[in-house]
């Protein structure tokens, strides 16, 4: 038996997921003939009309939609806005709540977002409103840390998959956070206008991978609206009421702060028992702190001001905080003066890469300072210590939660901040023992000492359990890939007749280069990938300088396996002499282990003249091609005497 079946079986046993009567059905489930009826309020709710008194934790619901990367869970979430009247139908901005312009830019969810709707639902004659609180969240890998986090404020979970791809790696990895977190999970098969679309396929995949009853499964287009009635009637029945107790001391779960020029810090709040008012004293459990209330309410999905959140509600408060720091997400808020006890929280966001982030021009140190400063206000899950190169001059060492994490980072400096970065190649974060017992964490390949007379006796690199969903026919080169990348079977079994599922143990190394392009390459892009980290393992390292005319560049060092130090050194020497201009003398590349040379090229001498085709005496157009190049220049990094062009530096991050 599969692992996931075996944790299945064990974790239901313990609870189920869909035992029926549910006790908050009660009510609907005494009367066997009531009909059901879900209808939008014919308007959003203005702000000034939005009394929470009517929504006692009974008419609330806070549930996530979770699912695959591209399932839809974001264009789902746009029709539901637009069934209960909170957006315009053809607002004209599709995935209305990815609203960074790297979310839109790449088709990709990055922060979660919250959207408070209301509804009414009809039971028998009567109506009765509810209050939904729906949280987006993103589907790669890189920010599973926000998905978790955003299963902290709810009771319940659409799980989203397409009908044509059926079940990939990110739905079991979802699935299981939010199973693990006790949540109600409601299947939805999107995507059924799709001609390859196989409902009945994705159906026995959920009964045989998660032991889900086919029967709750709903059918969705989120593109024509097929189906798309079931989902609120749904939602309002299977997931039950939050649990908090009204009567209770107030007790808030911090779970996402931002900076705004106008407000200040503004924290995403779920209040799990008493009640919030503005003009309240609230303080924080992880630093003491107290703070005064300015303002508060909900996420409608712009924030609109309501005075008070009830128990179960999930919104927003003000409330002086100088910098996001003080935020801690995953803090309990309470009343000044009241003893409580805190919530469980979270735990505090893992990074996998660390990279060095450098200003292209070295007088840039400041903007680049207050850019950083600026984007770790809303994406606290980025580390960010100070440090500085030979070859780079001051700059930040930065810890990411994986690539991509690291790339919409980069893309969010320049495109919001107008900074420009250079980035050194990503490493993970090894420990290393020396003959004298100590142990250090190396972050920055750079740093690891090297005296002779102390010299390294052990190392230990971070690993990860990585789950690979893929048709059948591309077992045998994902398995290669896996062996080459120094990866550990750990499982293989099926999904259906047509697709396998492997679990690796691999070298979180191995996948933060580049291994997931090179899947996708291999499978014709139907792998589907998600890892989660594991312990460390002995392992043996060394550390690759680059040397240019025999200087070090300590920016381009990097830490690799032995095995593949040889083909990592001759890989980065050739990138490096296609990256380089030729200059007006000889430059020599060699990648070197310690004193040993391990790879070497030449680039030969000659200065690379602009004004060469330009004949004629135009001046201006000869000053043209001069200021051009000196602008070229300015992004050029000087090592000794050798000029580096940034795309050196990027091509870089692509050796494995
Ligand atoms: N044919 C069809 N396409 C859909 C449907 N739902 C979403 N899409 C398309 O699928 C693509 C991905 O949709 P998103 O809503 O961005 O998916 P997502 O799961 O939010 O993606 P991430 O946030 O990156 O994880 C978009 O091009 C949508 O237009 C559907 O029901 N049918």
């Amino acid at each position: 038996m599969s692992t996931f079946k075996r944790a299945s079986r064990a974790l239901r046993s313990n609870f189920s997921l869909f035992s029926t009567p549910r006790p908050y059905l009660s009510h609907f489930a005494s009367n066997q003939n009531a009909s059901f009826c879900s209808r939008p309020r014919q308007n959003s709710k203005e702000g000034s009309t939005i009394d929470l008194n009517e929504y006692p934790s009974d008419n609330i619901r806070n549930f996530s939609i979770i699912a695959h990367v591209d399932h839809g869970k974001s264009t789902l979430a746009d029709r539901l806005l637009e069934l209960t009247g909170t957006i315009r139908k053809g607002h004209g901005q599709p995935q209305y709540l990815d609203k960074l312009q790297v979310e839109r830019e790449r088709g990709i969810t990055v922060k979660a977002q919250t959207a408070t709707m209301f509804h009414t639902h009809k039971f028998l004659d009567s109506d009765k409103d509810f209050l939904l609180n729906l949280i987006d969240t993103p589907g790669h890998v890189d920010f599973s840390y926000e998905v978790s986090r955003s299963l902290a404020a709810c009771q319940g979970a659409l799980l989203v998959v397409d009908a044509a791809q059926g079940v990939q790696a990110q739905t079991v990895a979802n699935f299981y956070l939010a199973f693990e977190s006790n949540l109600a999970i409601i299947p939805v098969i999107n995507k059924i206008d799709q001609p390859t679309a196989d409902p009945d396929r994705v159906k026995a995949q959920l009964k045989s991978m998660f032991d889900l009853d086919p029967s709750d499964a709903l059918l969705t287009s989120a593109k024509t609206g097929q189906g798309l009635e079931q989902v609120l009637p749904a939602v309002i029945e299977r997931i039950p009421p939050p649990p908090g107790k009204s009567t209770s001391p107030l007790r808030m779960l911090l779970l996402d702060s931002y900076y705004d020029e106008y407000k200040g810090v503004i924290c995403h709040v779920a209040v799990v028992d008493g009640a919030l008012h503005k003009g309240d004293k609230i303080s924080s459990a992880a630093t003491g702190q107290s703070y005064e209330v300015s303002d508060v309410g909900i996420l409608h999905p712009e924030l609109v001001p309501t005075g008070v959140l009830l128990t179960g509600q999930v919104g927003f408060m003000v409330s002086g905080m100088r910098s996001t720091k003080e935020a801690r997400i995953g803090d309990t808020l309470h009343h000044t003066r009241t003893v409580i006890q805190p919530l469980p929280g979270f735990k505090p966001a893992k990074h996998m890469v660390f990279s060095g982030l450098y200003p292209a021009d070295g007088s840039d140190f400041e903007a680049l300072n207050h850019a950083i400063e600026r984007l770790t206000c809303n994406d606290a899950s980025v580390s960010v210590t100070k440090e500085s190169s030979t070859a780079l001059g001051l700059g930040f060492r930065c810890g990411f939660l994986g690539l991509l994490h690291m790339d919409v980072f980069h893309q969010r400096l320049e495109q919001e901040h107008g900074a420009h970065v250079i980035s050194t190649v990503p490493t993970v974060p090894y420990i290393f023992e020396y003959s004298d017992g100590s142990k250090v964490e190396v972050q920055n390949p750079a740093a690891l000492p090297s005296n002779p007379k102390n010299r390294l006796t052990a190392c230990w690199e971070p690993t990860v359990i990585a789950t690979i969903i893929i048709p059948s026919e591309y077992v045998g080169s994902v398995i290669t890939l896996c062996a080459e990348r120094r990866g550990e079977q750990l499982e293989y079994s099926f999904v259906d007749s047509q697709r396998a599922f492997m679990k690796y143990r691999m070298p979180l190394r191995e996948i933060v280069v580049d291994f997931y392009n090179e899947l996708k390459s291999i499978t014709s892009g139907y792998a589907s990938f998600d890892y989660e980290d594991s312990e460390y393992q002995s392992s043996d390292l060394v550390k690759l300088d680059i040397l240019l005319n025999g200087q070090p560049v300590d920016a381009m060092a990097t830490i690799v396996h032995k095995s593949k130090a040889p083909r990592v050194g001759r890989e980065l020497v050739e990138k490096l002499k296609k990256f380089i201009d030729r200059q007006m003398f000889e430059i020599i590349i060699q990648a070197a282990i310690g004193t040993k040379v391990i790879a070497r090229e030449t680039l030969s001498a000659m200065r690379k003249n602009v004004l060469a085709k330009c004949y004629g005496g135009d001046i201006t157009r000869k000053k043209k091609l001069l200021e051009k190049q000196k602008e070229g220049k300015k992004r050029m990094k000087r090592v000794g005497s050798v000029d580096i062009p940034q795309e050196a530096f990027h091509e870089l991050l692509k050796v494995s």
